[in-house]
């Protein structure tokens, strides 16, 4: 594929030119992306940048304003021009989604959270009464065993540690035989050793299986240390696309602000 550009339908995201405002605030302005398939990249920027509004959008969990161009997920459409595409459900399910909020069922089990992630491959009914394939309990028992938490299957989501659900979702999002996954501050409420469990599974998800991960981050360490690339945002607008060793300091002066050369150069308070 070298040299050849990419075409919207083998990559992984599209974003082109899409502005989202939420009254008059503009929580993204014209924001054009693309994520080839096999990428780990680290969404960055200050809160309230707009990060967790450009992983919604792709979701289509949020409408952009209208006029504003396509997003696609592996070359289906989830919506455009403000309008949600009749190909969402198609698009949606090759993309395992993370977000802090919605992660699990809090009241079900590890494993019946992670079989929920067979839903868009079965019977409705199978579902709704929770009778779930051999294959699906199979498959829900390996990717627990995989990402770590299978000691915990039947333990309800509501009793684990963020580190665990967090891993939890994630092996929801392999049963749903996503390629790839988007998680939205995955780290931000789970301590150092969680927080690095998470962030080596994903990296290792991304290396061995090829899962295209893009993932948004308070920490640029964490970026810094597991994401090849990193595209940050301010005020809703793109500023930097590129490799992780283009985060210069001056670079991350420019995303999070003037405030942030004292937060490098400060000692620590306590020797
Ligand atoms: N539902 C909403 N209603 C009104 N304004 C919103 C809504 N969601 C986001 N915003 C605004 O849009 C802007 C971008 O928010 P967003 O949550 O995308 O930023 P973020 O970079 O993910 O921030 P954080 O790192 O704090 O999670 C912010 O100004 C925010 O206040």
């Amino acid at each position: 594929m070298e040299g050849i550009k990419m075409t919207a339908k083998s990559l992984a995201l599209s974003v082109d030119q899409v502005t989202k405002t939420y009254g008059t605030a503009v929580a993204l302005s014209g924001a054009s992306l693309t994520v080839e398939p096999g990428e780990m990249v680290a969404l960055i920027g200050a809160s309230g940048s707009g990060k967790s509004t450009l992983l919604r959008l792709a979701s289509g969990l949020v409408l952009a304003d209208s006029g504003s161009g396509a997003i696609r997920l592996f070359g289906e459409k989830v919506q455009e021009n403000g309008k949600l595409s009749a190909r969402v459900r198609r698009a949606r399910a090759k993309v395992g989604f993370i977000f802090q909020q919605f992660n699990l069922v809090t009241r079900a089990s590890l494993y019946a959270n992670a079989m929920l992630g067979s839903l868009g491959q079965i019977a409705p009914w199978r579902g709704i009464t929770g009778s779930f394939p051999d294959d699906v309990r199979k498959r829900a028992m390996e990717a627990l065993e995989r990402v770590g938490v299978a000691g915990h299957a039947g333990k309800r989501a509501a009793n684990l540690s963020g580190g665990q659900q967090q891993r939890g979702a994630i092996a929801r999002a392999l049963v749903q035989r996503a390629e790839a996954i988007f998680a939205d501050e995955p780290i931000a409420s789970l301590d150092p050793v969680s927080a690095r469990r998470v962030m080596r599974l994903l990296a290792e998800l991304n290396e061995q299986d090829g899962l295209t991960v893009v993932v948004t981050l308070h920490q640029v360490d964490y970026a810094l240390k597991y994401c090849r690339r990193a595209v940050a945002l301010k005020a809703g607008e793109i500023i930097y696309d590129g490799p992780i060793s283009g985060l210069t300091r001056e670079r991350l002066i420019e995303i999070y602000g003037d405030e942030y050369r004292d937060v490098m150069d400060e000692e620590p308070v306590r020797a």
